[in-house]
């Protein structure tokens, strides 16, 4: 049984104080461990006692459940065995049981120490018995609502470590829009600690994005846009008013990519392009897919390597065994051969005591993936080599080698050929790496591509952000052919993504959609003369094509340029456009 008095026992003195003072007798609480949890007078030093060696009558309390009231201590057959009997001074003493879910949990007692308290008690002995056994119920209830309140506590308490634990932000905000309560998560994102302020705006976007509401949290001078849900919790009380639930748009969409499955079940169809270079990609990877010979993909940043990678894995019989992705460049070089290799029980200290499995032994059986190899420290190229020859592993602080099973694909976005020259790269590693070379050419090289895939790339984020996108203004084009691309298709992608979070409910991407840099880049496009007024001409019908010749094209011209509408009237007709 749990120690229930412990729980009030700041209380319990003011109950033993007042039954005192009515009954003007000395008054103890007992628990049924025979504990003296309070007292008055006499025992008001003598608290958390054990009185179990002498505690007769309490014990007969325990034992029948009754109110024991002995009038005559030392002469009651209950004293007989009391070895205080012979200093004993009570001339009456009255034990009422407290009871606490049908049992007994302690006792009430009042003592008195002589004649005139003795006759004070026997003379009011009914009434004062039902009063004490009313402050016995009252404790019972205090009981019972300390329990329930601490039960309450335990479950926040719970509900608290479960919310500390989620990936999503929840933040609860009094009417005044002060922070109540804010989880880890959203500390974490908000950077919020105990010395920031706890004022905080949230207003809605008007955006939605998988069909959550997109919000603008102001807080600590920092804007922060999320997605999520807000809740009003308004019972009435002012402390608290609403309660928001959120997480990142960038984890939200990540967790939408894994979800669809477009990171991991990448086949040859997931690779979108139309051009020749596209066609004859898919045409390789299908040939060598099921090869057992490494692969080196080469091209620049965001062409596509990963995705290539892994169709290869999936178009290959290897498809059902794992695909382990390890980027040589993420990772510091000192923690790159424990991650790779993997290392035995207690092999340096630090380490982890039951020894780590490899990312290569992770891949037994499937394709390993070493990404950004150009980053790969010298010693780790001569051990990969040994790997990529003797097919085996030998763990960090092990000697057991380990045969495996692993196809190597390889990435870089760096001229190898070049490392080898400056004494960076090995070349014997560079030709196991090279048996069968894959090169991706930059999106600037494949123009074709760029409209397949940026409208493949709508409808992703259209489903994404929940937004139609039904109609693309022709002029677009001419804008995303002229850019040079120096991101690739990750940068395409992200152009995507931009255009559609511009787009309000109009459905019509369009040039105002796009960032600034590829608009800008088509300005630059003009052929600049040395001749002012023919710049000036090139960029009006520039603008014109853009806008259209429309009133309102015209006015948005004036405005792109600067100038009042009547200054583009006299120059559209000066230079007879
Ligand atoms: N042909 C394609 N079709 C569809 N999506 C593509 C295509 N090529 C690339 N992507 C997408 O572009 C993004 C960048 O691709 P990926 O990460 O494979 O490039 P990378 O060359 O490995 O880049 P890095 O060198 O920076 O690691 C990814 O989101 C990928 O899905």
């Amino acid at each position: 049984m749990e120690q229930l008095f412990s729980f009030i026992q700041n209380e319990l003195i003011y109950f033993v104080q007042a039954i005192s003072e009515v009954l003007k007798v000395d008054v103890q609480i007992i628990d049924y461990q025979y504990n003296r949890v309070a007292g008055t007078g006499y025992w008001k030093n003598k608290i958390n006692e054990n009185i179990k060696d002498y505690a007769y009558i309490t014990k007969r309390v325990f034992r029948t459940g009754k109110n024991a009231v002995i009038e005559n201590p030392r002469e009651n057959l209950i004293c007989n065995n009391c070895n205080k009997k012979e200093f004993c001074k009570e001339t009456m003493e009255i034990s009422i049981p407290i009871r606490f879910d049908k049992r007994i949990i302690g006792t009430i007692e009042c003592v008195c120490i002589n004649k005139e308290q003795k006759e004070h008690i026997v003379n009011n002995k009914a009434t004062y018995i039902v009063f004490i056994e009313q402050m016995a119920k009252l404790l019972e209830s205090r009981v019972i609502e300390e329990l329930e309140k601490r039960k309450k506590l335990k479950v926040l308490d719970l509900l608290d470590n479960v919310l500390n634990k989620l990936n999503e932000g929840v933040i609860t905000i009094d009417s005044n829009h002060n922070i109540v309560n804010a989880n880890n998560y959203a500390k974490r994102i908000l950077k919020i600690d105990n010395h920031s302020s706890n004022k905080i705006s949230i207003k809605e976007t008007g955006n939605m994005v998988l069909k959550l509401q997109e919000y603008k949290i102001e807080y600590n001078s920092s804007t922060f846009i999320v997605v999520g849900e807000r809740y009003d919790v308004n019972y009435g009380g002012q402390e608290i008013n609403e309660v928001i639930v959120f997480t990142s748009k960038q984890t939200l969409k990540e967790q939408f990519l894994e979800l669809s499955g477009s990171k991991h079940n990448i086949e040859l169809d997931k690779i979108v392009g139309n051009s020749s270079i596209v066609k004859e990609l898919k045409r390789k990877i299908n040939t060598v897919a099921s090869s057992e010979s490494t692969v080196l993909i080469t091209g620049e940043s965001g062409t596509g390597k990963e995705l290539i990678a892994r169709a290869l894995h999936n178009e290959s019989n290897r498809s059902n065994k794992p695909f382990v992705a390890v980027n040589c460049a993420a990772i510091p070089d000192t923690l790159l051969e424990s991650e790779l290799f993997g290392y035995s029980k207690g092999a340096f200290t630090g380490a982890n005591p039951k020894g780590k499995i490899g990312k290569i032994e992770l891949a037994d059986g499937g394709t390993l993936f070493l990404d950004e190899i150009g980053d790969m420290p010298l010693y780790m190229q001569a051990k990969i080599l040994r790997v990529i020859e003797d097919k085996s592993i030998v763990k960090l602080g092990d000697i057991q080698e380990k045969l495996l099973d692993i196809r190597i694909v390889a990435a870089t976005n760096k001229n190898l050929e070049e490392m080898i020259r400056e004494n960076v790269f090995r070349g014997d590693l560079y030709y196991r790496l090279n048996v069968i070379p894959i090169n991706i050419k930059p999106l600037r090289e494949r123009k074709e591509d760029i409209k397949t895939l940026f409208l493949h790339f709508l409808k992703k984020y259209g489903i994404i952000f929940d937004k139609k996108v039904t109609v693309i203004s022709e002029e677009i084009w001419k804008y995303l052919y002229t850019y040079e691309w120096p991101g690739n298709i990750r940068e395409l992608e992200n152009v995507a993504e931009y255009s559609v979070n511009m787009l309000n409910s109009n459905e019509i991407i369009s040039v105002e959609h796009l960032p600034n840099k590829i608009l800008i880049n088509k300005k630059s496009d003009i052929e600049i003369n040395t001749n002012l007024d023919d710049v000036e001409r090139q960029l009006i019908n520039e603008y014109l094509n853009i806008y259209g010749l429309s009133v309102e094209g015209k006015k948005r011209v004036a405005e792109k340029l600067g100038v009042s509408i009547a200054t583009l009237y006299r120059k559209i007709k000066k230079y007879n456009i």
